[in-house]
């Protein structure tokens, strides 16, 4: 079993606020390439915070992901859960703690989806398979849908003017939804991407429902045959995760101004791997989905524009 290390501990020195945010940032340069760009385009309290955020859940993730996976238990999560209960009492255990306990200070994050994310990763341990997008859906929320929320309370929200009294609810809403919407967006494409990574490691995402009903065996995708059925079955799954994006737009323009362009920019550059996956004829099986560099480049001032009129 992967053991966590146990409290109490015996007094541990640890790094400064500063020295782990650096170490936050490095860690999402390293591993997510895509949201470090749109971090980049946001002020600085709130990038560190996002940073600070996604390494927790790289953490999270690493349990049932990562090198040390399958020593990892249901105590190891256990442990982890209250890891995090030491986080919200304000009380860092390791060096990378030290920026997330800084952040909780100084944004309105609730301990919900982070809970919620620890048992998305118990999902991960006892499940390969899903056989409903009901029960996939459930799984996206928990590992990604749950980010958006935590994104949420460091993006924050512009103060929507009052047209009368008939909107007065709209005047204190917080788009939830709409983050969840682009937390699943992202897994689902993710989802995409890695079917064939996934295959190798005995797991499928893809609902077995939908194989079903595209006339595709479990046998084929490990086989990684693309033909019609799987062509067909890609485009139905494409369509669904675009249908998540387009449900995240709208809540952007209730976030706050100058959360809106990085949020543009990350929704349009994992969008653009679902375009990538189509230009390879759904092929993920023998070749990578990502979205080149100059590609990016051309995304940002689109995405800026955005920002600004919609
Ligand atoms: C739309 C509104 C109102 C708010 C935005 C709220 C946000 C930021 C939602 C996005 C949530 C999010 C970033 C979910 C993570 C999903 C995901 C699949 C991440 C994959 O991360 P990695 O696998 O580390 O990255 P790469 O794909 O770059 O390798």
């Amino acid at each position: 079993m992967l053991q966590l290390p146990k409290r109490p501990q015996p007094p541990k020195m640890l790094v400064s606020v500063e020295e782990s945010y650096e170490r936050c940032r490095q860690i999402t340069q390293k591993y997510s390439k895509t949201f470090y760009l749109g971090t980049l385009l946001m002020p600085s309290e709130k990038r560190r915070a996002i940073w600070a955020i996604y390494v927790w859940c790289r953490r999270t993730d690493e349990l049932v992901d990562g090198p040390q996976a399958k020593y990892t238990t249901p105590e190891t999560l256990q442990q982890w859960q209250d890891h995090l209960q030491c986080l919200f009492k304000g009380n860092p255990i390791d060096d990378e703690d030290v920026a997330l306990v800084d952040t909780l200070q100084r944004f309105p994050v609730e301990i919900k989806p982070f809970e919620d994310m620890i048992a998305g990763q118990h999902m991960d341990l006892h499940r390969n398979r899903y056989e409903t997008f009901e029960d996939l859906k459930l799984y996206c929320y928990r590992v990604a849908g749950t980010v958006g929320l935590m994104s949420n309370a460091v993006l924050g929200v512009e103060k929507q003017p009052s047209i009368g009294p008939w909107n007065k609810q709209l005047e204190n809403y917080i788009p939830k939804e709409e983050a969840i919407a682009l937390g699943i967006a992202n897994q689902l494409t993710n989802i995409l991407r890695d079917v064939g990574e996934d295959a190798q490691r005995g797991r499928i995402y893809l609902p077995l429902e939908d194989l079903d009903r595209f006339n595709y065996t479990e046998t084929d995708l490990f086989k990684g045959v693309i033909d019609d059925r799987w062509r067909e079955l890609m485009a139905f799954q494409i369509r669904r995760a675009r249908q998540y994006y387009k449900d995240a737009e709208r809540g952007i323009r209730i976030l706050s101004r100058d959360s809106r362009w990085p949020v543009w920019a990350a929704l349009m550059l994992y969008q653009g791997i679902l375009d990538v996956i189509e230009a390879n004829d759904y092929d993920v099986f023998n070749q990578r989905a990502f979205v080149r560099t100059p590609k990016k480049m051309v995304y940002l001032p689109i995405a800026w524009l955005r920002a600004q009129v919609l």
